[in-house]
């Protein structure tokens, strides 16, 4: 399987709505605060733009949700996929990637067959609290050569000035949140990424 070089994530349809049209091929609906029907309307939204737009959604944490709606693609963090149904996730031919911050993380992620393994942050990111130092451009090469043959999405703090740094330590997708989300002009930095990643789509 191959990703897109370019991994937008975002907290809402009205993003996907907005971004998606300008050629983005693979994005995350990542909602933290929202009730089940909110989450419901928002995932089926998400998902009818993305099939018009031939992009890849990917639903973040709610994986139950995700198979109800008749969505394919899902990401679990470690703390999520300690609590989901992986038998039921598989049956319903979901695709799963799942995030890694240290080696312990990678064997747990790699024991279940994911469809992606992301490792972040690289550099240091503004959107979260993470407990771990930033991984750096050597420990994302590290991880290329463990992962072997399963995609590798680098996450955190990523720009594109970063992008010619992550691919040539051996990412094959760059996600990015507020890099987009936070400039003043979303529709022309999506551009900018979406010219950026070109040479590795
Ligand atoms: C592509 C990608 N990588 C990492 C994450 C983080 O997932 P998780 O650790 O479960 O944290 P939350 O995003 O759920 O806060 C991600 N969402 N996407
Ligand atoms: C959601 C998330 N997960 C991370 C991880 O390391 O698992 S870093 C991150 C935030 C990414 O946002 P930005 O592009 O704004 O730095
Ligand atoms: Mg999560």
């Amino acid at each position: 399987m191959k990703l897109d070089p370019f991994y937008l994530i975002v907290d809402s349809a009205a993003w996907i709505a907005r971004l998606v049209p300008l050629g983005v091929k693979l994005v995350q609906l990542r909602i933290k605060e929202m009730d089940e029907a909110g989450l419901r309307g928002e995932i089926i939204e998400a998902r009818r733009i993305c099939a018009e737009h031939d992009c890849q959604l990917i639903v973040n944490d709610h994986w139950r949700l995700a198979i109800e709606t008749g969505c394919d693609f899902i990401h679990l963090g470690q703390e999520d996929l300690a609590e989901a149904d992986l038998d039921a996730i598989r049956a319903a031919g979901l695709k799963l990637g799942i995030s890694t911050h240290d080696g312990a993380e990678l064997r747990t992620a790699l024991a279940v067959k994911p469809d992606y393994v992301a490792l972040g942050p690289v550099y240091p990111t503004i959107l979260k609290k993470m407990k771990w130092n930033p991984q750096g451009l050597d420990r994302l090469a590290d991880w290329r050569k463990r992962v072997g043959d399963v995609p590798l999405v680098a996450i955190g703090g990523l720009n594109p000035e970063r992008l010619p740094g992550v691919f040539a330590a051996g990412a094959d997708s760059a996600a990015v949140v507020t890099d987009i989300t936070l400039n003043p002009d979303p529709e022309a930095r999506t551009r900018e990424w979406l010219a950026a990643t070109a040479q590795w789509r």
